[in-house]
């Protein structure tokens, strides 16, 4: 699976309650399996709707999504999970950390859901033990603190906690959607160093998306998102 693209776009058509008129009109979009890409678009652009349609949770009215090889849009409902829960780490702009649960619990959750990411940890010691090591490796090692509920945490430090969830279980592709909206900007560019490094260490493609075009040097390729979409920016 880690050969193929990580993502190919084809005729892809998305209008918001299947209206007449597209939010998302992408002839085509490539992403090689180990790029690392800038994707820049305006608020209210679709940025977010098109990191959806690419994880299965949306569905296109029209048109063809592969990730990592997988035609997204012929997969029944339960696959789209699986290949989701098994294939991607997924970085939200809010972190959507589980606030009643311990930091090592939080980026132990994706196993829980996953097998195939279990099965690939075994060797590591299992989930727990994963966990902590990704921890240690984004400077997260106090005790007390991991054992804390994740909203006792900076928010520096609940984005390293959300980055590890992505991680663990070494998933082909990584998606962040505006992580770094609440950092100054030295936070900002550690951050997406330290992302960068362990996308690279584990082999997994990284598609960072933000509105903020300053970020585009510390990627390999850039691409604004109105140089891909014919239907343009929503009012
Ligand atoms: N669940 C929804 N139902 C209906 N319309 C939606 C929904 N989610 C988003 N939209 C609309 O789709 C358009 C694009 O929203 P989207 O969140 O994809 O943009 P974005 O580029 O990610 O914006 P931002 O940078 O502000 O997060 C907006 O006009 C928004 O109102």
């Amino acid at each position: 699976m880690t050969d193929q693209p990580a993502i190919e776009i084809r005729d892809l058509r998305f209008a918001w309650d299947g209206g007449s008129t597209p939010l998302l009109d992408i002839p085509a979009f490539d992403m090689g399996a180990d790029e690392r890409l800038f994707l820049r678009g305006p608020s209210g652009s679709g940025k977010s709707t098109l990191l959806g349609l690419i994880a299965g949770v949306l569905e296109p009215q029209s048109g063809s999504i592969r990730v990592l090889g997988e035609d997204m849009s012929s997969l029944s409902g339960a696959k789209r999970d699986r290949m989701r829960a098994d294939h991607l780490g997924v970085i939200f702009q809010m972190f959507n950390l589980v606030p009643y649960l311990s930091v090592v619990q939080n980026v132990t959750l994706p196993c829980r859901f996953s097998q195939a990411r279990r099965a690939a940890i075994a060797a590591a010691g299992g989930p727990v033990e994963e966990a902590r090591r990704l921890l240690a490796r984004l400077g997260l090692t106090d005790e007390k603190l991991l054992a804390r509920p994740v909203t006792e945490l900076s928010v520096g430090q609940q984005q390293r906690v959300a980055v590890a969830r992505a991680l663990i279980g070494g998933p082909n592709l990584l998606i962040a959607d505006e992580p770094t909206s609440a950092l100054d900007a030295d936070a900002r560019d550690r951050f997406i160093e330290l992302l960068n490094e362990e996308a690279s260490q584990s082999g997994a493609a990284l598609l960072f998306v933000s509105h903020d075009g300053a970020l585009a040097s510390h990627f390999d390729r850039s691409v604004d998102l109105s140089e891909l979409n014919r239907a343009g920016v929503a009012a």
